[in-house]
């Protein structure tokens, strides 16, 4: 017989142990407790986008993306499913205040074949919640290991890692849980009767999800010799997927059947304020001091505080000592330009991300992941939900965009935690054409002649990202988004995941962006020797006279590519030089914080969503920014 399924049986492979479950119940918690490897964990269902590989011993354990049941719907899901049939040990991770929910899962694991372990995790919460449960009964029923959790203080992780050990070579005992009707039965024994090919889940696990419709089993059986009755039989069984799902349900219900026990307890304050929360009127105040936290902490602390620290210390310091240093040795006008002067590798690409973006990403991710982790972003994404349908998006989105705000380019791959492709893509381009980032934002309130242009920036930017978002919503093709993320609890943030969270953000942010700093310079070096800039800024100085600035302003717009905040920078020198009118300062604010995105974005952009899309959405936010720049010069009276 041939081995269809995608487990290749080598005999030096490491023996895999796969973490599985729904979003948001700990997985990622366990991984940590477990392996001593951090993985993103977060307060919100689907933070897990990348797999994470780590050593217990000479095991291989594996945190999956969250899956809501083994017919995967979307991309993580599918990954999340593959990861699972190549395991030779499956723990399925669930939350103890949800076990109804997630047992039938479980029972579709056991009724597969798979080696499974259950754990029920986040027990402290549910015995706050009144719901006590008697896994030993649990495991006499279901003839696995059941084990109780609390991941976030390692309790019972240690019996966990010996139950891992000791079932790890185990072949699981073939126990029948699931009891179908007759009618059901006869279906699933007539597939499964069908079923010739060994795999490496069982016939009767692989018959129930061929009639369940699920497309990974649907081409895993393709070769089969009986492919044409299988196929046959599961199109033409007038059973339908939700009546398989139902009876599933029902066998977990009797399986569960006086396990859990339900006490009253009083009522928390973290579940009081949750339910609250949920509530507009206590809601959007808390959205609003939430926002203003972030503010506080990332754009007055960050961005000016800590900044203006910094940097003068860095151009006191070091930008002194390599000039001198160049000066003293290296003859060649040129070279020093490269490496110092006022663009070099050091003076400028060093500098900008030690002492500009440094402070305000580490002060931003900080205040971003007490938000996540106490559970207030999925209340905001709940409460906007409405407002982001009409621009094609679920409220879900409200974390990419508001991650925007402190850096866009980590804001565009955090777009993968949208579910379908259309909104990945309608999230990218408002953050590439409208969204200013902390460093813009920063340096937008410091030019800002008054109060009022502040308000007419803020007002035209808003409308043209609503507009944008209102046409792409109805442009670009694909399914609409659905919200359906569910609403985990308030918590109390905790340091030591606020801490891992925000390293490993600026570990990765170093990682990827720093080198493109270190790029940016070496090319503005060679714009500069080659007078390719001198090109470029003619040609932009025609849009940049069209709407009503003076030619010089277009050199603000290309350095703006570069450093979305020396664009800015750029532009308060020129004001106040005295060579711009109150108009003009406001048409060239709304201009350049719509004009491309800054150069990491754009790499990314073209990384995520491939070159093509990258170009379209820098072309976009050229147009996009010149019309709205022309119209608010005609609203300001400067054409
Ligand atoms: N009180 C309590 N909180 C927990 C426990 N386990 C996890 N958490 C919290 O639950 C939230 C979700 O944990 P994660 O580990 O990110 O969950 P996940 O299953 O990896 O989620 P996805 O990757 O999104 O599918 C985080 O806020 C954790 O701090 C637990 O046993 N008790
Ligand atoms: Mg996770």
């Amino acid at each position: 017989m041939e081995c269809h399924s995608v487990k290749a049986e080598t005999v030096t492979a490491e023996k895999k142990v796969a973490l599985v479950g729904n979003p948001n119940v700990g997985k990622s918690a366990l991984f940590y407790a477990l392996t001593g490897k951090y993985a993103t964990i977060s307060n919100y269902p689907g933070t897990t986008v990348d797999i994470a590989v780590a050593k217990l011993g000479d095991l291989e354990i594996i945190d999956t993306p969250g899956m809501h049941s083994l017919v995967p719907v979307t991309g993580e899901e599918e990954v999340a499913r593959k990861l699972l049939e190549e395991a030779d040990l499956v723990v399925h991770v669930v939350d103890a205040k949800n076990i109804r929910r997630a047992l039938p899962f479980t029972l579709q694991l056991i009724e597969a074949g798979f080696n499974t372990i259950l754990v029920l995790n986040l027990v402290d919460e549910a015995e706050k919640f009144g719901i006590f449960i008697n896994e030993k009964l649990l495991e006499e029923r279901l003839g696995i290991p059941v084990l109780k959790t609390v991941a976030t203080e390692k309790r019972g992780v240690g019996r966990l890692k010996d139950e891992i050990r000791k079932r790890i070579g185990l072949k699981p005992e073939k126990k029948r849980l699931i009891r179908f009707s007759p009618q059901v039965e006869k279906v699933v024994s007539e597939v499964e009767g069908l079923i010739e090919g060994e795999y490496s889940i069982s016939k009767r696990g692989l018959a129930i999800l061929l009639l369940l419709k699920d497309s990974v089993s649907l081409e895993a059986v393709k070769r089969e010799k009986n492919y044409p009755q299988i196929l046959e039989k599961v199109s033409k069984s007038n059973l339908l997927p939700y009546e398989i799902m139902r009876e599933i349900y029902e066998n977990a219900e009797r399986i569960l059947d006086g396990v859990i026990e339900e006490r009253d307890v009083e009522s928390s304050i973290a579940r009081k304020i949750g339910i609250l929360a949920l509530n507009p009127l206590f809601g959007i105040p808390l959205t609003i001091l939430s926002l203003a936290f972030i503010y506080l902490l990332a754009g007055i602390l960050g961005a000016q505080i800590l900044v203006d620290l910094i940097e003068t210390w860095f151009e006191e310091n070091v930008n002194t000592a390599v000039n001198t240093f160049l000066e003293q040795n290296i003859p060649n006008y040129w070279l020093r330009e490269l490496i110092g002067g006022e663009y070099g590798i050091i003076t400028l690409g060093i500098r900008y991300a030690i002492a500009i973006i440094f402070p305000i990403v580490t002060t931003f991710f900080i205040a971003f992941s007490l938000l996540e982790d106490s559970g207030i972003l999925p209340r905001t994404a709940y409460l906007l939900d409405g407002i982001f349908k009409k621009i094609g998006m679920s409220g879900r989105a409200v974390i990419p965009l508001l991650l925007g705000t402190g850096c866009g380019t980590m804001a565009v791959i955090v777009t993968r935690i949208l579910e379908t492709w259309r909104e990945r893509v309608i999230a990218t381009i408002l953050l590439a054409v409208g969204i200013p980032c902390s460093a813009q934002l920063g340096v937008m309130l410091g030019i800002a002649p008054d109060f009022r242009a502040m308000m007419i920036w803020i007002s035209v930017v808003t409308a043209v990202l609503l507009i944008a978002g209102f046409i792409s919503s109805r442009v670009i093709p694909g399914e609409r988004a659905v919200f359906f993320m569910e609403i985990p609890p308030i918590r109390v943030p905790r340091p030591e995941n606020v801490f891992y969270k925000t390293v490993s953000r600026l570990e990765w942010y170093f990682k990827e962006v720093l080198p493109i700093f270190v790029l940016i310079s070496v090319l503005i070096w060679i714009g500069r020797i080659t007078t390719a800039f001198d090109i470029i800024v003619s040609a932009l100085s025609v849009p940049v006279s069209a709407i009503g600035l003076p030619p010089k302003a277009s050199e603000v717009f290309l350095y703006g590519f570069f450093r979305r905040d020396y664009g800015a920078a750029g532009l308060f020198d020129i004001s106040s030089e005295g060579l711009l009118s109150y108009g003009q300062v406001v048409v060239a604010m709304v201009t350049l914080t719509l004009f491309v995105p800054c150069i990491a974005q754009f790499s990314i952009i073209c990384k995520e969503r491939g070159i093509k899309q990258g170009i379209a959405v820098f072309l976009l936010s050229v147009a996009i920014a010149f019309t709205a720049g022309y119209a608010t010069a005609v609203m300001m009276g400067v054409v």
